[in-house]
């Protein structure tokens, strides 16, 4: 494998910038971008709220594995991730079996800030988001913290943050392609 295919999986909680970072590094390295969301909405032909509001949570989740397991086999791939789909059982594993995870962090007061105004993540359409944000960002956060290398977006303008991440995704994908090659060949032997 070269190191040039290797896929890039933003991860992170909501309103931590991964579309918007993840469409840009798209861009930057040449690659397709897959977002999670997007894909699931086109698959479902319904909104992220209409999922949620008449099919519940739970088939929202399996959506969102189906789509990694199977809905996306390609490589040079950016795949912005829901907030909450690398906090699925085993998701965190699978991702990093398919190429370098990144994790997007911002402080909850940011979070907050940038997902006001929006209805379209129905887990903080809620008469309190922030302290929504609070309880789910505890629930979640040792996964968060073990999901790759952590990158921090607060007051940081969408170049500099894409450059890092760049960055990070050159080097790491030198060690995944190069450990991808020596399993092959042990296999084949
Ligand atoms: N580094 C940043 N600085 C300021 N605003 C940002 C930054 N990154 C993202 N945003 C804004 O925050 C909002 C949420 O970003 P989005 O990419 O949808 O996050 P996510 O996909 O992680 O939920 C958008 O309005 C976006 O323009
Ligand atoms: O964290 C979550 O559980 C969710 C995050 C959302 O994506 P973003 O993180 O891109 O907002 C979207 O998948 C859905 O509203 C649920
Ligand atoms: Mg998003």
């Amino acid at each position: 494998m070269h190191a040039p295919d290797v896929n890039l999986y933003l991860v992170g909680f909501m309103g931590t910038g991964k579309t918007t970072v993840g469409r840009a590094l798209a861009q930057r390295i040449g690659f397709q971008l897959l977002d999670s969301d997007v894909e699931i909405e086109r698959q479902a032909g319904k909104t992220i709220p209409e999922i949620f509001a008449e099919q519940g949570e739970p088939a929202f989740r399996v959506r969102e594995r189906a789509f990694i397991e199977g809905g996306h086999s390609q490589t040079r791939c950016v795949v912005a991730c829901g907030g909450g789909l690398v906090v699925q059982p085993g998701m965190l594993d699978l991702l990093k079996s398919k190429g370098v995870v990144v994790c997007l962090h911002a402080s909850l007061e940011t979070v907050l800030k940038r997902t006001q105004g929006s209805k379209n993540r129905p887990l903080l359409n809620v008469e309190d988001p922030m302290e929504r944000i609070r309880a789910l960002y505890a629930a979640r956060e040792h996964v968060y913290r073990n999901s790759g290398t952590l990158v921090l977006t607060d007051g940081r303008p969408l170049l500099e943050i894409v450059a890092h991440v760049f960055r990070i995704w050159k080097r790491e994908a030198v060690d995944f392609a190069t450990a991808a090659d020596r399993a092959a060949a042990k296999a084949a032997r």
